[in-house]
């Protein structure tokens, strides 16, 4: 049979690892998708170092739409990233009947909802395993390997970049902007690094596992984005004391009342797998009612990790190539016509734990204020651990750990514990999970 034909826009990073890939791999990969897949034609901005990439391997187009306009070619892979011209040329390729993969997370979060519609009106496949975590599997576990369970929550390291910048601050004392520009010469950080220490990216990629979890349109809108920019050395070595490490988690859970889709930076105990994930690697705790807690780890971004996941949807849509869309794997999991209303809850209804750094004057009656406060708004207290005071010294650092409470009560106490005149800095409050 005449292999499938594919056409690559955006031959970048992620463009020349599946190139690479799918070079090296040809004969293994035909063997698995039962037809060969041929990389026929690519397209970047800067034609000279796309034909040093391909050589005489691949025709390099000048322009995009040529690709999309090729009717021999039968899958596009879009791969330029950003909302504006991916969005129109991943509309167009499907309106043009081609089947397309993406890596594009930011694209899938914002647009994902019509995007997903048009492609199942006019029956093709949309493969974006390389836009959540990389090389890790994940959508094809949410989407095919869960089916069987309610899937309870989900909560991942899924920004390699904020990870790579915590564990370097932690292990070797270095501030932030030295990682972070360490991160980007590594090729971890997005175009805008923004993106990355804003919790940005990673909220693109919860939404999206969210929407598959459980079955609800993308909405990206909805999510509370909190990054690492506020996060100080001194939280993180408190943290230690208590048995805990900090990182920065996508969190979404489903509650009685609808669901939580949150990203912050978050305690987690030190005795769990993914409080033990370090540097650029990514990992997703997944718990689900029947197969309980499993865990996802691997690289979640670099050219080839990442094109691991494109040629894989690539063998997939091979695969199904012939069936009829009402009978293929749907995009988000669930039918497109039984996606439920839930609603994403406001951060004040997120249920979650405690960590508060106070500042206080170092005096008799200071605990007791706080733990009234507490009190008063039903907030109980796992563990306080005080700083000795050096000698001479009129203040010091009284460290709380609190039980599950409701955010905005929480937040109440907080109005009311700053509001204190032996409170004498902003307190640091950072939402602690046991994930168990
Ligand atoms: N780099 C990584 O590790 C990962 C990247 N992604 C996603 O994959 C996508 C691609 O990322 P990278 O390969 O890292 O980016 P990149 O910046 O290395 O590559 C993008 C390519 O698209 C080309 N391009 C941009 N605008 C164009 C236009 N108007 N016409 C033609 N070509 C154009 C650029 O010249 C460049 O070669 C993005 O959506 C990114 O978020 C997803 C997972 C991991
Ligand atoms: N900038 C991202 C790259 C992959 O999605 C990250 O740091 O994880
Ligand atoms: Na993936």
């Amino acid at each position: 049979m005449k292999p499938i034909q594919v056409g690559l826009i955006g031959l970048g990073t992620v463009g020349a690892g599946v190139f690479h890939v799918l070079s090296r791999n040809q004969e293994e990969i035909r063997r698995r998708a039962g037809r060969g897949i041929e990389l026929v034609a690519v397209n970047r901005r800067n034609l000279d170092q796309a034909r040093a990439i391909v050589g005489d391997k691949a025709e390099v187009v000048a322009n995009a739409r040529d690709i999309i306009a090729n009717p021999a070619i039968d899958i596009v892979i879009e791969l330029v990233g950003g909302t504006t011209l991916a969005k129109e040329l991943v509309l167009e390729a499907i309106a043009a009947g081609k089947h397309v993969v993406t890596a594009n997370k930011a694209l899938l979060a914002v647009h994902g909802t019509e995007i997903f519609a048009a492609a199942h009106a006019k029956g093709v496949m949309v493969g974006f395993e390389a836009a959540v975590a990389g090389g890790i599997p994940i959508i094809k576990a949410l989407r095919e390997g869960l089916t069987g369970n309610r899937i309870e929550w989900i909560a991942g390291i899924i920004n390699g970049t904020t990870n790579f910048i915590l564990s370097e601050m932690r292990d070797k004392g270095l501030d932030f902007a030295t990682v972070l520009k360490e991160a980007q010469r590594l090729g971890y950080a997005e175009a805008d690094p923004t993106f990355d220490i804003e919790g940005v990216d990673a909220a693109h990629k919860l939404t999206i596992m969210s929407a598959i979890a459980f079955g609800v349109p993308v909405q990206f809108a909805k999510a509370h984005i909190e990054g690492i920019t506020q996060l100080q050395a001194t939280d993180i070595r408190y943290a230690e004391q208590l048995g805990y490490r900090i990182k920065l988690l996508g969190i979404t859970r489903r509650r009685d009342s609808g669901i939580e889709l949150r990203v912050h930076p978050t305690l987690v105990p030190a005795k769990r797998l993914i409080a033990n994930v370090e540097g650029a690697m990514n990992a997703v705790v997944v718990q689900g009612d029947a197969v309980g807690t499993t865990l996802y780890y691997g690289k979640g971004a670099g050219a080839e990790p990442t094109a691991s996941a494109v040629v894989a949807d690539l063998v997939d849509i091979t695969r199904l190539h012939t069936a009829d869309p009402d009978h293929r794997v749907p995009h988000l999991a669930f039918q497109p016509d039984a996606l439920a209303d839930t609603p994403i809850l406001p951060l004040s209804e997120v249920q979650t734990s405690f960590y508060l750094r106070l500042r206080v004057a170092d005096e008799p009656g200071v605990l007791s204020s706080i733990t009234t406060i507490l009190a008063e708004h039903n907030l109980s207290i796992d563990a306080v651990l005080q700083r000795e005071s050096n000698e001479g010294e009129k203040q010091t650092d009284l460290i709380i750990l609190t039980h599950d409470t409701l955010e905005g009560r929480m937040r109440a106490a907080l109005a009311q514990m700053q509001a204190l005149p032996t409170v004498l800095g902003p307190i640091v409050s950072i939402r602690k999970e046991e994930l168990a």
